[in-house]
């Protein structure tokens, strides 16, 4: 496929994580722009990826093809206002990356532009193990669909969803859930070290034991989650105590309120913002 510009407007962590997973996956770094207020994460984006940078939006945005809006979704509306006012967008695919911001919101921002694609990335992309989820109008054509799941290929896997509602499952899923692993890997490791291990020992384990389970999910595609978890689960034995004891006070409730809450807040924020 054809290399295109690819502009990012807002450097935090996110676009980091995509910009990172797309110079080790092979995308020409002389084609991606990143803008930021501040210096130091463009600096170091300069630095560790050989991007270009600027402290202007307007700037990057000229420069790209493809501009992926990468603010918070609270200054969106502001940072495509600017844009809209001081540069024109003809020709260019404009992709947000913004929890909580609908198509429908981001055209609006953008002046009834839309020629748009929402997406949902996570973190692991910096790894080249993201998952995205992606959602588009109709108004854009099949080829631009493409390009943009094609660079998202290159930070993990895609999914496209056929309604924009469905992105806020995608958040709920993909988007937020690393934190919630994280908050399980840091609960597991810290009673290893009550237990008295220590705590890279501890950290070992609950990395190693999260990273095999993950393959394992990933290497086993016509067994069930339920049936892996069956095979550690020995009759009378340890495993099915700790299922039991997580069972009993509602894991599974605990787990669908919380992506229930995820999912709350995205439709929250896009009345919101
Ligand atoms: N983090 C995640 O796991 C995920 C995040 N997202 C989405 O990605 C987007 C960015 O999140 P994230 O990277 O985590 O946020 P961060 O807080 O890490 O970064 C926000 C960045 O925006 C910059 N910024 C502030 N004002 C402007 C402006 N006017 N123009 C351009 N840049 C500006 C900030 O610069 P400065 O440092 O100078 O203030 C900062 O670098 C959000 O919309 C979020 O919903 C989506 C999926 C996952
Ligand atoms: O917490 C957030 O709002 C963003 C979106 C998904 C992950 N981080």
């Amino acid at each position: 496929m054809q290399a295109r510009k690819l502009s990012f407007i807002g450097a935090g962590n996110m676009p980091r994580s995509i910009i990172s997973g797309l110079v080790n996956g092979g995308y020409d770094p002389k084609l991606i722009t990143a803008s930021n207020p501040s210096t130091p994460k463009l600096d170091a984006l300069s630095k560790d990826f050989g991007i270009n940078t600027t402290q202007s939006n307007v700037e990057a945005c000229e420069a790209g093809d493809v501009v992926i809006l990468s603010v918070k979704p609270q200054i969106m509306a502001a940072t495509c206002a600017d844009l809209i006012e001081k540069t024109s967008l003809d020709g260019k695919i404009m992709v947000s990356i913004a929890a909580g911001i609908t198509t429908d919101r981001l055209i609006e921002m953008l002046g009834d532009y839309d020629q748009v694609v929402r997406t949902m990335p996570n973190t692991p992309s910096s790894l080249s193990k993201g998952m995205t989820g992606l959602y588009a109008p109709d108004s854009v054509a099949q080829s631009d669909r493409d390009f943009v799941a094609h660079v998202m290929n290159h930070v993990g896997k895609t999914l496209w969803v056929k309604e924009d509602s469905q992105i806020n499952t995608v958040i709920a899923a993909a988007g937020s859930s690393p934190a919630y692993l994280y908050l399980f890997a840091q609960a597991m490791q810290d009673e290893a070290i009550k237990m008295g291990l220590s705590k890279d020992d501890s950290r070992l384990l609950v990395q190693q034991a999260l990273l095999g389970s993950a393959e394992m999910i990933c290497h086993n595609p016509d067994l069930e989650i339920s049936e892996l978890r069956a095979q550690v689960t020995s009759k009378g034995g340890t495993t099915h105590e700790a299922v039991r004891t997580f069972q009993e006070n509602n894991l599974e409730a605990i787990v669908s309120k919380a992506m229930q809450a995820a999912v709350a807040r995205a439709i929250e924020m896009s009345s919101d913002f």
